[in-house]
């Protein structure tokens, strides 16, 4: 079994978006060959492509995809094409930040081109800066992170943001992998959370074909093994950062409060593209999902027809919860507002 070390990437030879589809894992590897927007939108809905900055890689790829197969012969036609192929992506999923900065980050160069021809190089070649920037990024915040881990450390983790939620290496799993690669012996705890388990199904897989120790736990079991000093410090990932709380996997906020009640450090690592410091939480749509996701498991039903299912795909951890934030730009620590403010201008460390 190959091990997860690109999820999505973009094949020149047939101009086309290769990714894992993760819906399969862990019991079977498959890739899809992707050649349309409407395809890649249906991936990102149906979470076959996850993880913010996974998320961020897509919309920048997609965007690239729809400028190569815009068959609009007029160059106000065409840009109108791109526009709104780039708002179909950017509907997909409301919460992480990442997917309309990379859609963003390539729509920009297809309106600024002086023509059709150029549009399309330059919003390719932007894509694929994207991503590989993103595995650069989560390899340097990665080994930042490190540090915070000390060897021999049981690190308790939520979702998956590991290679599978980047374009390789991870956030909170690339901090676990930089520490390993720096020799230290990590013991993972997973939580598989609920709904989708993307900690049982993918977090696990990662792991386990790494070699990393992992144990995987019901999310409810998480307050308990810190309250008996099972767990050293928590690690997530994010899907937007705000000046006043980190939006991820429902959850998050559980472990958050639990890990300071037992004065556990609590840390987030997430690229400074999964910032947002122009609103404020209560500004932001966290994603409600489907009722059967809760209600049933694959062919299982587990709710009775016609009882009501809130599903919350996300929520939001206050900032004075989160002991440092680990970016490329370093270990943000608080207060926050000046932290963001010295990371954004580069001199963070
Ligand atoms: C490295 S960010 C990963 C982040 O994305 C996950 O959400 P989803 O699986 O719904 O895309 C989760 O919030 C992870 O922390």
């Amino acid at each position: 079994m190959p091990k997860a070390t690109t999820t999505i990437a973009w094949d020149p030879d047939t101009e086309s978006i290769l990714f894992i589809d993760q819906t399969a894992l862990p019991r079977r590897y498959e890739v899809v060959r992707c050649s349309s927007v409407e395809r890649l939108a249906e991936g990102i809905r149906r979470l076959e492509i996850r993880g913010a900055p996974a998320l961020g890689v897509a919309g920048a790829l997609g965007v690239a995809l729809a400028a190569l197969t815009s068959r609009k012969p007029d160059p106000d036609r065409f840009r109108s094409d791109v526009r709104k192929a780039a708002e179909v992506l950017r509907s997909t999923r409301p919460t992480a930040v990442n997917l309309a900065w990379g859609v963003d980050r390539v729509l920009d160069r297809v309106l600024t081109a002086p023509s059709i021809e150029e549009a399309r190089a330059r919003a390719v070649a932007e894509a694929v800066a994207v991503a590989d920037e993103d595995e650069a990024v989560c390899r340097t915040l990665g080994d930042y992170g490190a540090d915070l881990i000390p060897d021999g450390a049981t690190v308790l983790t939520h979702c998956n943001a590991g290679a599978l939620a980047c374009r390789a290496w991870g956030t909170a799993l690339g901090v676990v992998r930089s520490a390993v690669a720096a020799g230290k012996e990590v013991r993972v705890i997973a939580c598989e959370t609920r709904p989708l388990n993307q900690g049982s199904r993918l977090t696990c897989w990662e792991m386990a074909h790494e070699g990393i120790d992992v144990t995987l736990i019901t999310d409810s079991s998480a307050a308990y093994l810190m309250q008996t000093g099972a767990v050293d410090l928590a690690i997530v990932g994010a899907d937007r950062i705000t000046h006043d709380a980190v939006f991820n996997k429902i959850g998050t906020y559980m472990h958050a409060v639990c890990a300071r009640h037992h004065a556990i450090p609590f840390y987030v690592a997430a690229p400074l593209s999964t910032f947002d410091l122009v609103h404020m939480a209560k500004d932001i749509t966290i994603e409600e999902r489907s009722r059967d996701e809760l209600a049933w498991c694959g062919d299982r039903q587990l709710a009775p027809e016609g009882v009501r299912v809130l599903n919350l795909a996300f929520d939001a951890t206050p900032l004075d919860l989160v002991t440092a934030i680990v970016t490329e730009a370093g270990v943000l620590r608080p207060p926050y507002r000046e932290a963001f403010a010295s990371a954004r201008r580069g001199d963070a460390r």
